[in-house]
């Protein structure tokens, strides 16, 4: 017989939520973890540069000039917001531990239990590992009837850059930082890139330059967010450059411990080189499947080395892969919801298949940024018709009161007769509290009607919402024909036959 049910590779989000859905099941369960519990979800990761974000955010905040108030010299130096990340990290990590040491055994009335292994998990067959432990006696072989891949992933790394972990860093190394840089290149302007260059300009402590290969920063937002978080970045003292190809980048000593030098081509030609005191990497990740021996357990892969699933199962069945190491969505709730679903189909709760398209997420810019279901860039590459609303944060009273007004909310429906929600995203100041609304609409098919009706409270951003959805069925307290630039409604639809075409090659 196994040793256990199901053993979990990896104790990051998604392995942890899908162990504790094996125990909710009563199952016997071991979980390998070879770091600290929690994951990228928690260091180097989600919770640390939340962590990072909040505390910049506050940091700006208080240093601003319309509030009748402004809190002059303030003091800030790396190591101390540094060990205040530190401590929320431990928080975190410590609660996991607490919940693993309570689980450990059986109790009555609940058969499962949960024994955490300290150490690397590689296969041996089908059904058996190898634990590498870090300290004697702590290696050992574990035998399971399934198993659930949930070892993550880590940042990418480009061929011509040497990451030294000191002068060129990704963001493994943030933690690491002794001091505020001075000045500080970040290579890529997807999520990583622009919630850092955010980070870093909010503490004003560093001159910040992003390298954007692509014509516009977020090339998966649409155009007015993208270009609205730039000019954003830009008035907060960033420097983007923007269409640049980077040519070189390296770490050059000299007398004061050395500088990184890069030079990047613009798109017009012309070549610039400059010489910042740190460069951070964040040009996406790669999985974390090469010490697995993933071949000895039959486990198919990807070229580019993630595990190739069909809703969480692999192409051997007793094994599952959850989380970033599939390499698709990487998402901490993303990887919980996998982790959850793989357990579930291991003990035989459902077989449906997990849904992608009600997925939120919040980029960390300033401010931020709410997305839920499409963007018009989405439904336009889909055909979808549809009719959108934008409703500036200007005529919103929180916004108003928080003497923030910059920001939209944009809402699309079906440009049909149900106008069913779509999708919305929200760039403001507490634009995140309007996705509960939205997500719970979408997941139940719901109408824009059913959404103007709802009581928000006073004042609270989400009147910004329901008032665009007002708008957006000709109801709504501000017109549209007075705000005109605050205000803007607009339909889009498709050739018939193109849309008809693309919708049978979608059936
Ligand atoms: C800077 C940054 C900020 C982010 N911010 C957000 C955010 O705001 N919101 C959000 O939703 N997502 C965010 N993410 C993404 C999120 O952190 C990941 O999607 C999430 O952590 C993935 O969870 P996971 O469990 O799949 O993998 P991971 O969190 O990577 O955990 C995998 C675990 O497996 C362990 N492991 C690996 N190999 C082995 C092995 N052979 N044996 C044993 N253990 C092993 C690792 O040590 C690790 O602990 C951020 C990521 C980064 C890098
Ligand atoms: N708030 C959040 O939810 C949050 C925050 C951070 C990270 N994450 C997750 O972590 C994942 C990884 O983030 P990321 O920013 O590293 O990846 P990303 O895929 O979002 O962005 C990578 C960027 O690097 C650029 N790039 C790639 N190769 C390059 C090269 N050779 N030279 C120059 N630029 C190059 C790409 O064009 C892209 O803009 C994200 O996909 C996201 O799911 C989420």
């Amino acid at each position: 017989m196994p040793d256990f049910e199901v053993c979990v590779i990896g104790g990051g989000p998604a392995g942890f939520a899908a162990a504790m859905r094996c125990w909710d099941f009563g199952k016997r369960v071991a979980l390998v973890e070879k770091g600290p519990l929690g994951g990228a979800g928690v260091f180097n990761g989600a919770l640390s540069s939340k962590t990072f974000w909040e505390l910049s955010r506050d940091y700006r905040n208080a240093r601003r000039l319309n509030r009748g108030y402004r809190a002059d010299n303030v003091e800030v130096d790396f190591d101390r917001v540094s060990a205040v990340v530190d401590q929320a990290c431990s928080e975190k990590t410590r609660q996991i531990a607490r919940q693993l040491e309570a689980l450990a055994e059986p109790r009555p009335g609940c058969p499962g239990s949960i024994r955490h292994y300290r150490g690397a998990a590689r296969f041996l067959d089908p059904h058996t590992i190898h634990v590498e432990g870090t300290g004697a006696g702590e290696s050992r072989r574990i035998s399971a009837e399934n198993f659930i891949i949930a070892t993550g992933s880590r940042p990418r790394e480009l061929p011509h850059i040497a990451i030294d972990g000191d002068s060129i860093i990704t963001s493994d190394h943030i933690g690491t930082l002794e001091a505020f840089p001075r000045s500080l290149v970040i290579l890529g302007a997807g999520v990583v890139g622009c919630e850092f260059a955010t980070i870093f300009a909010n503490f004003g402590r560093t001159k910040v330059y992003l390298i954007d290969r692509a014509p516009r920063i977020l090339p998966f937002e649409d155009a007015d967010i993208a270009n609205l978080c730039a000019t954003n970045l830009e008035a907060a003292g960033v420097t983007i450059h923007h269409q640049a190809n980077l040519i070189s980048m390296e770490h050059i000593d000299d007398s004061h411990g050395g500088v990184v030098e890069y030079t990047i081509e613009h798109a017009t030609g012309g070549r610039e080189t400059i010489q910042v005191e740190k460069a951070l990497i964040s040009v996406g990740r790669v999985p974390n499947t090469e010490s697995l021996d993933l071949d000895k357990a039959g486990v198919e892969q990807a070229e580019r080395g993630h595990i190739i699933d069909h809703d969480t199962r692999t192409n051997v069945p007793h094994i599952y892969a959850v989380g970033d190491v599939t390499l698709d969505i990487a998402l901490v709730n993303v990887g919980e919801i996998e982790g959850r679903h793989a357990a579930e189909r291991i003990c035989g709760l459902h077989d449906s298949k997990l849904s992608y398209d009600n997925l939120a997420t919040i980029m960390f810019l300033a401010p931020e940024v709410a997305a839920i279901g499409l963007n018009e860039q989405t439904a336009q590459q889909r055909r979808i018709p549809y009719r959108v609303g934008v409703y500036d944060y200007s005529l919103v009273n929180r916004a108003i009161a928080m003497r923030n007004t910059e920001g939209f909310v944009k809402l699309l429906i079906s440009d049909d007769e149900e106008m069913k929600i779509l999708g919305m995203r929200a760039l403001g100041t507490h634009a995140s509290t309007t996705l509960e609304a939205v997500s719970l609409m979408i997941q139940h098919g719901r109408s824009a009607r059913e959404l103007a009706e709802l009581y928000h409270p006073h004042p609270a951003i989400t009147e910004g919402l329901q008032d665009c959805v007002r708008m957006l069925l000709g109801t709504s307290i501000y017109k549209p024909s007075v705000f005109q630039s605050e205000l803007r409604l607009s339909r889009v639809h498709y050739d018939e036959n193109e849309a008809a075409a693309a919708a049978a090659k979608d059936d």
